[in-house]
């Protein structure tokens, strides 16, 4: 994997055309593919589940499949996207009355597992669980909807988080979902983050290859 990860979130891909949006997007250059799943419950919208990801395997897709579940309860939902071939599976800790267990059942299916943190949810989750995540994914904006304006104050979070990752010794990525765009791409990994979800920056244009190549080469001028 390269030492950036881009991952564009199909939120804002066309989802008649969802197979070849996701093909289209790899080709373009993309690393894995960020899959949003609401439950018009622990948010207010409702997207694609585990029967949409199984169709991407088989559809051919054999890049990682990076699913942030944004429902709850979450266990229920972890079999069935592991079963569904699901590479990474993050959900927010809030939404989870058992955090250790939901990471540990993720971990057991083969998946990579992660916790998710909205603007305003405290880091502390983290403490106890450092060994058992692989992933830790600040959202830039609160949960529901692609097309917001990333909020600032993440940048903080985010040196913070690198800071507790790096302490912890662990092999963690830090992913960012909200608002990322060739525009602010450089910024954030400046302030730590190593995956960059964006969903509107690059689906809303027509040459995907182009809004990537114009991330990679931002983050060309941090490491
Ligand atoms: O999880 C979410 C929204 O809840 C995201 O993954 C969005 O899909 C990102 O969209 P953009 O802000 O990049 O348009
Ligand atoms: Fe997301």
């Amino acid at each position: 994997m390269n030492d950036f990860i881009i991952a564009p979130s199909i939120l804002s891909a066309d989802f008649a055309r969802l197979g070849e949006e996701v093909d289209n997007v790899l080709e373009a250059g993309a690393d894995i593919i960020h899959f949003d799943v609401m439950d018009n419950h622990y948010v207010p919208n409702l997207t694609i589940g585990p029967m949409v990801c199984k169709a991407l395997r088989k559809h051919g897709v054999t890049a990682d499949i990076d699913v942030h579940l944004m429902v709850k309860p979450v266990d229920r939902m972890i079999g069935d996207f592991i079963e569904a071939g699901a590479s990474i599976i993050t959900f927010h800790p809030e939404a989870s009355e058992h955090i250790d267990r939901s990471l540990q059942m993720i971990r057991e299916g083969g998946c990579k597992a992660g916790l998710v943190f909205n603007p305003a949810t405290p880091l502390h989750y983290l403490k106890h669980v450092m060994d058992k995540v692989d992933m830790v994914l600040l959202m830039s904006v609160n949960p529901g909807f692609g097309g917001q304006s990333f909020i600032p104050s993440t940048l903080d979070k985010l040196r913070e988080a690198r800071a507790l990752i790096d302490a912890s010794g662990y092999d963690i990525r830090l992913e960012v979902d909200g608002g990322v765009s060739e525009k602010n791409i450089a910024e954030i990994a400046r302030a730590g983050a190593d995956t960059f979800v964006a969903g509107s920056a690059i689906f809303g244009k027509t040459d995907y290859k182009m809004v990537i190549d114009a991330m990679r080469k931002e983050l060309a001028s941090v490491r």
